[in-house]
């Protein structure tokens, strides 16, 4: 991203902390009709778990990779600074040590607010820990050749780190003897070299240091085989969910208005020079929003926007916030906010959204879909998801393979080489 003063352009966001909304936890018990009956017939067949009676290929650790987010208010300054060290993220050059600390530190008290004002911290390792959990328990059921499978999260910017989960892997046996399997599942459901590729970036640098030659654990028999689930934009497990949101939404607004409700579908924004470099997000969240639509029947207009940009480069646009606003102006004061690229809630759906953008339309009509969080159509998803990759045989997408169009980045290269080149070792295993 080029930078003209990257100090400025962070610090000039919005802050305004009004009314706090506590994240409760509410999983709801809705059951994906196509897969539920799959699940519940697969069980009465399926002898419990044990991985001596049932399991030729397990233990299978199944590591949930997301950005994280400060747990509490005091954590506010190490998460921005990790999260402005990060190259992939943020690319500040030579002066990336130098800036980026200075960069995080000034923006700290306004995001501490930020935070402070939805509770206190991030839902999303209470979320991630949940949802994983119960996945694996899911897994257990579904795919006993591969099971007993282990939860693990890998934050790029919160604890627990990648290197922690690097080492509890370690620790767990996951290394050594024959060596284990490993599946980084991205929790980005669209893929982006600043999001997913940044944490395939760090696993591969950790993998690297725990596990490469001339480390302590470089007996290469021993190595863990990993393999990436690296994006699922149009999952139909995913798209169920969204839409069930969508529809619980819907259903609160009176009958006779209901088919002229605006669905704005509210997506992270990248600067353009990432857009620009090849990246495939904006696509593949289009195709998201295009297959939930599809799902819906196209029973409502509908727009896509982009949410979040910080400072004042460019970024893709329309923005979610003018977006609102200007239909306001033009009368439509009946929008639902669908939070379509993240998948439990963060400071973005319950302070930009809630706080700022639905607060400041100051229309009962303008309001927002839950976010995923503990929808069990989506859990239920995300094992489907990943049983299909573990039968497939496959390290990652072929897709994942090709570099963008754009980019100069060695540690891209050598990460795909190596992710690509764990098929091989899939094979025999
Ligand atoms: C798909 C989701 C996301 C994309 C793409 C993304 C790109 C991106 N983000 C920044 C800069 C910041 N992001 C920050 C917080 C943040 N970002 C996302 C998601 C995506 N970012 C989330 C969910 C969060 C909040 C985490 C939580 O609360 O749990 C921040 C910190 C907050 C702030 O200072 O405003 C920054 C900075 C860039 C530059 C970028 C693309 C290159
Ligand atoms: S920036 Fe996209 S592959 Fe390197
Ligand atoms: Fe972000």
């Amino acid at each position: 991203m080029a930078l003209r003063n990257p100090i400025s352009q962070f610090c000039k966001h919005i802050s305004r902390s009004s009314i706090s909304r506590a994240s409760a936890m509410s999983p709801q018990h809705v059951y994906s009709q196509h897969l539920a009956p799959q699940r519940r017939s697969m069980a009465t067949v399926v002898p419990p778990v044990t991985q001596d009676a049932t399991s030729s290929k397990g233990p299978t650790a199944m590591v949930f990779m997301n950005m994280g987010g400060p747990s509490t208010t005091d954590e506010v300054g190490v998460f921005l600074s990790r999260l402005f060290a990060d190259a992939d993220l943020i690319p500040l050059g030579r002066l990336q040590s130098y800036l980026g600390p200075l960069i995080s530190r000034r923006r700290t008290p306004k995001i501490q607010k930020q935070y402070a004002a939805i509770g206190g911290g991030s839902p999303i390792r209470k979320w991630s820990e949940y949802q994983s959990s119960e996945m694996c328990k899911i897994l257990d059921q579904i795919s006993p050749e591969t099971a007993p499978h282990k939860p693990y999260v890998a934050f790029r910017y919160a604890d627990p780190l990648t290197e922690e989960m690097y080492a509890n892997l370690l620790k767990d046996g996951f290394g050594g003897g024959k060596g284990g399997r490993a599946v980084a599942f991205t929790q980005y459901p669209q893929y982006s070299c600043s999001t997913t590729g940044s944490s395939l970036n760090e696993l591969w640098k950790w993998r690297t240091r725990l596990e490469g030659k001339g480390s302590t654990n470089a007996d290469l028999s021993g190595n863990i085989t990993w393999s990436v689930i690296d994006r699922w934009p149009v999952h139909p497990g995913l798209v169920e969910a969204f839409a069930r949101n969508v529809e619980t939404q819907l259903a609160t607004y009176p009958e006779e208005i209901r088919k002229d409700v605006v669905l704005l579908f509210s997506a992270h924004s990248l600067p353009m020079s990432v857009v620009n470099r090849g990246d495939t997000y904006p696509a593949e969240v289009a195709a998201t929003v295009y297959a939930v639509m599809q799902r819906l029947k196209f029973s409502n207009p509908y727009r896509l926007c982009w949410q979040s940009q910080v400072g004042p480069s460019a970024w893709l646009g329309a923005q979610t916030s003018d977006t609102v606003q200007e239909y306001v102006k033009k009368g439509q004061t009946d929008l639902i906010l669908i939070p379509i690229a993240f998948t439990s809630d963060h400071i973005e759906t319950l302070f930009e959204l809630d706080q700022e953008v639905i607060h400041e339309a100051g229309h009962p009509g303008v309001k927002r879909a839950e976010s995923l969080n503990g929808s069990r159509v989506f859990i239920e998803a995300l094992a489907d998801i990943a049983v299909k990759h573990l039968r497939s045989g496959e390290s990652c997408s072929r897709q994942m393979g090709l570099r963008c169009q754009g980019c100069k980045s060695e540690r891209c290269l050598e990460q795909k080489k190596f992710f690509v080149g764990q098929e091989n070792l899939l094979a025999v295993r």
